[in-house]
């Protein structure tokens, strides 16, 4: 998150939601769950008891926030019997970092459900190992194996070493939360180290934050998803990443003399739709970023993009078909109507963030520019309208490929549709900005986006029209711009 990020308050409101197709197109049975929101923050209020209860026990959490549905209960191979065996063999250094961390003043338990997704059959898990991996890069125990960690713990020592003790011409970036450091491992290795600072919060907080943010960048595996090296909580707490040789989406395409040429654009535009459709259905418990933005993408060797940031993201158990989060944390003009307005957490709100980061691409423009103007709303008529010409980054000129450029207008033009249920997912995103579907084919197909559906109640989504919306996102924006 960045300096233009905003909090609003939780609105109260019963949702009521109905479950629509998750993983294909065909229609998924339809329920509907009623949840009452409180004005206390359920987010932290309900992980906050389970905390406080269940000390020897958080490895069966199933929840990222210790907010557990019993009817989520149920899950396939990672099930409660294989958690105990589980935890012994590959909690151990979880334990010692939670210990170090002072179990007391945890207050959620965002990271403790990493070891409970993360055992798997063997079968399934050398399903899911890498070309290069093989058996003995597991941890066994019978009928479960996990992957081997390969991160591990620095000690501060260690990290000031790294850094030539933090030193300001090693500082390669400042966040909302964290400084971060460019670094140096003994074996040669490049790394970036992320001091969390989160000044304004308690000591507590801070530690449940980091705890959050180290549990889901710990389970992620993709290219297109920052990679964890290690992390330290001696004194400060740290985590350490892969380094980002050309820094972030947000400085190259906002802050730089330097064009970023439309073949890059497309090449971050794929890789970026990838690391979220993997995020989305290929983690073992799907992720909701929640802070897609262009400063959050970074940008490795040859321009390979990387979501990085995961400060925000949630967890999702599979049977949840959205969550709802009190206070309302996110980037200005990345965040989803639905998002800013209810506190709805699911996937299309990722994919509208996208959908921000897409017009980014096409038109060099600021999310939100320095008048105030908000990219989604300037942009909106000018796509209805394929006003390409308008509407393409005047620095490429003439420089782009058309075929390619109507794609990414044409994904960006969906995932930024008002109702959530009429985005595509990011599967069927890939698919568009690939060539292989095409945005009519991708609504013939599923009657809208695709996914699960999320609808207000009947009554908003009658009323519910795009200049609605538009009016408002203006509101929304002077709001947050006072
Ligand atoms: N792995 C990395 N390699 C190189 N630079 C990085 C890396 N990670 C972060 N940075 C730089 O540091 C900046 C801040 O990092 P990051 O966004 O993770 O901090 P944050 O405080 O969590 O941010 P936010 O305000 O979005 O919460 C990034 O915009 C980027 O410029």
């Amino acid at each position: 998150m960045n300096g233009d990020s905003h909090e609003a308050p939780k609105n109260e409101k019963v949702i009521e939601i109905e479950d629509g197709d998750d993983h294909e197109d065909q229609s998924s049975p339809r329920g509907v769950l009623e949840i009452p929101v409180s004005g206390s923050d359920s987010d932290n209020q309900s992980s906050l008891s389970r905390s406080l209860s269940s000390r020897g026990s958080s490895f069966n959490d199933k929840s990222p926030d210790g907010e557990v549905d019993s009817a989520t209960e149920e899950e396939g191979s990672g099930g409660a019997e294989v958690v105990n065996s589980s935890a012994t063999a590959h909690g151990l250094q979880w334990r010692n970092l939670v210990d170090n961390l002072k179990w007391k003043s945890i207050k959620r338990l965002s990271a403790l459900p990493l070891m409970a997704g993360y055992e798997l059959s063997r079968k399934s898990l050398m399903k899911r190992l890498g070309k290069n991996q093989s058996i003995e890069d597991t941890i066994e125990g019978g009928n479960w194996a996990v992957p081997k960690p390969s991160w591990r713990n620095f000690t501060l020592e260690e990290l000031a070493t790294a850094t030539d003790n933090f030193s300001s011409g090693n500082l390669v970036g400042r966040g909302g939360h964290a400084d971060v450091y460019k670094g140096l491992l003994p074996d040669g290795q490049l790394v970036a180290v992320k001091r969390i600072t989160k000044k304004e919060k308690k000591d507590e907080d801070r530690v449940g934050d980091f705890l959050s943010e180290l549990g889901i960048i710990a389970h992620i595996n993709h290219p297109n998803a920052a990679r964890l090296i290690g992390f330290s909580s001696d004194t400060d707490l740290h985590l350490v990443l892969q380094f980002a040789p050309h820094g972030s989406l947000a400085t190259l395409l906002h802050n730089s003399e330097e064009r970023l040429e439309w073949g890059l654009r497309f090449k971050i535009a794929i890789g970026i739709a990838e690391g979220l459709q993997y995020l989305h259905y290929e983690c073992h418990r799907r992720i909701i970023h929640r802070d897609i933005t262009a400063s959050n993408v970074l940008l490795m060797e040859d321009y390979q993009p990387q979501i990085s940031d995961f400060g925000l993201a949630k967890w999702l158990p599979e049977k949840w078909i959205h969550h709802i989060v009190s206070p309302i944390e996110g980037t200005f003009g990345y965040m989803a109507p639905e998002y800013f307005m209810h506190g709805i957490v699911h996937e299309k709100i990722d994919v509208f963030s996208f959908g921000v980061l897409l017009l980014e691409l096409i038109t060099g423009r600021r999310a939100v520019d320095s008048s105030r103007q908000s990219l989604v709303i300037w942009a909106k008529p000018l796509l209805e309208q394929s006003k390409m010409k308008e509407l393409v980054d005047p620095r490429l000129e003439d420089d782009y490929e058309i075929t390619e450029l109507k794609r990414v207008m044409s994904a960006a033009s969906s995932s930024i549709h008002h109702l959530p249920n009429m985005r595509p997912n990011m599967k069927r995103i890939v698919e568009i900005l690939k060539g292989e579907r095409s945005t009519a084919e991708v609504n013939q197909k599923t009657g809208g986006g695709g996914g699960r559906a999320v609808l207000l109640d009947a009554c908003d989504l009658d009323n519910y029209n795009s200049t609605t919306y538009l009016k408002d996102l203006n509101r929304h924006m002077e709001l947050a711009m006072e």
